[in-house]
């Protein structure tokens, strides 16, 4: 049986933008992401033909819906895992929220037959 975590997340606005990261470039290492993000965006994912980040838009009512490491590696590589990045807004807090569907936790994984 898997794990399940969620992550409650505030972005407080930010006088310096420019200079500044919500959070930082990563994947995650789950199977797969359940996001909510309010209207303000700012979630970035990295393009997979080149070195491009394409905004998310926050759509009201959806969630997003990511890959994580664990997928990728039992897929062999099929379906990827998704870089992203947040940024942050210079006057609207961003608040998001995560469930990440986690293998469990004594559980090796490889890539399927
Ligand atoms: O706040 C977000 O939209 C994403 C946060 C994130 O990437 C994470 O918690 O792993
Ligand atoms: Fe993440």
């Amino acid at each position: 049986m898997g794990t399940m975590a969620i992550n409650i997340k505030y972005y407080p606005p930010c006088p310096n933008p420019s200079i500044t990261i919500g959070s930082r470039r990563h994947c995650d290492m789950s199977c797969i992401n359940l996001l909510f993000q309010d209207e303000t965006g700012g979630l970035y994912v990295r393009g997979t033909k080149g070195n491009n980040w394409i905004h998310v838009t926050p759509i009201k009512g959806a969630l997003a819906v990511s890959i994580g490491d664990s997928v990728q590696i039992m897929s062999n590589d099929q379906y990827k895992s998704i870089e992203h990045f947040v940024a942050v807004d210079l006057s609207t807090t961003r608040i998001s929220v995560l469930v990440f569907l986690n293998p469990s936790l004594d559980s090796v994984i490889g890539p399927f037959p």
